[in-house]
């Protein structure tokens, strides 16, 4: 996908993009390549992927989801070099958004890149999602949790739902999705205050299937979750899948 297909998606899908914020992505593009020569960062390194797998995936929550996300709170839990947290945050100016990762060396790349685009109300935040899950600062202070690639449904939904405020919602992104995984997450949900509102699939331009799934936050999470930085993924609520 080039620059100019990019735009041309975004708007034949109700998302035009300003020449602003397409000038915005190319930055982003070209300091995320030089960055990643010296500090490993992502595996999709040619351009035409990162317009694609990176940038016009990370804004499918705004594509499928319009209306979901507005002048709200997020934090993207496990952001790595920004996904989708910076994407989502260009287009939508009003966004309010944390990007929480547990690698200094992207919290590093991410602090120099919201200076580089000039971006308000992004804050960066290092450590693990356990931990912080756990702070009063963070804790049930977020409208929305958003996760892309970093863990499966179990897991994931202890390392969100605690940050979420109730009636607040958490959005997983998945690129794979096996039929059983929201029912095998019904004890995980129960625990954690959480119900599932949507699960919407859909492909990419280039046929790669992708799942979104959101749930709501209906009661405050008990307060031994989530439990210490690692168990949720050793031992998953629920069992692993
Ligand atoms: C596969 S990368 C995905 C990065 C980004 N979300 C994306 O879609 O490109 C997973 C990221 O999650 C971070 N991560 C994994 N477990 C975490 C945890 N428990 N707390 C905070 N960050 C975590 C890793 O450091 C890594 O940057």
């Amino acid at each position: 996908m080039t620059a100019d297909e990019f735009a041309a998606i975004l708007k034949t899908k109700g998302l035009p993009i300003s020449e602003k914020n397409l000038e915005s992505f190319q930055k982003y593009l070209d300091f995320l390549l030089e960055y990643n020569q010296k500090v490993n960062l992502t595996a999709i390194t040619d351009p035409s992927d990162v317009w694609l797998k990176h940038f016009y995936d990370s804004l499918t929550p705004l594509l499928y989801l319009p209306s979901t996300i507005k002048k709200v709170s997020l934090i993207d839990i496990g952001s790595g070099a920004g996904f989708p947290g910076i994407p989502l945050r260009i287009i939508d100016s009003r966004l309010q958004l944390t990007l929480l990762d547990s690698l200094q060396k992207r919290i590093s790349f991410l602090d120099q890149l919201i200076e580089k685009l000039a971006l308000k109300n992004v804050e960066t935040v290092h450590g693990r999602a356990e931990d912080f899950g756990k702070n009063p600062n963070y804790r049930e202070k977020f409208d929305f949790a958003i996760a892309r690639a970093v863990s499966n449904t179990n897991t994931l939904l202890e390392l969100l739902l605690p940050f979420v405020k109730v009636g607040g919602k958490a959005i997983l992104m998945k690129s794979t999705h096996h039929e059983n995984e929201i029912f095998d997450a019904s004890k995980a949900l129960e625990e954690l205050g959480g119900r599932v509102a949507q699960t919407f699939s859909f492909e990419l331009p280039n046929g790669d299937p992708r799942v979104l799934i959101t749930i709501d936050k209906i009661k405050p999470t008990k307060n031994r979750y989530p439990r210490k930085a690692g168990t949720p993924l050793k031992s998953p609520i629920g069992g692993k899948p």
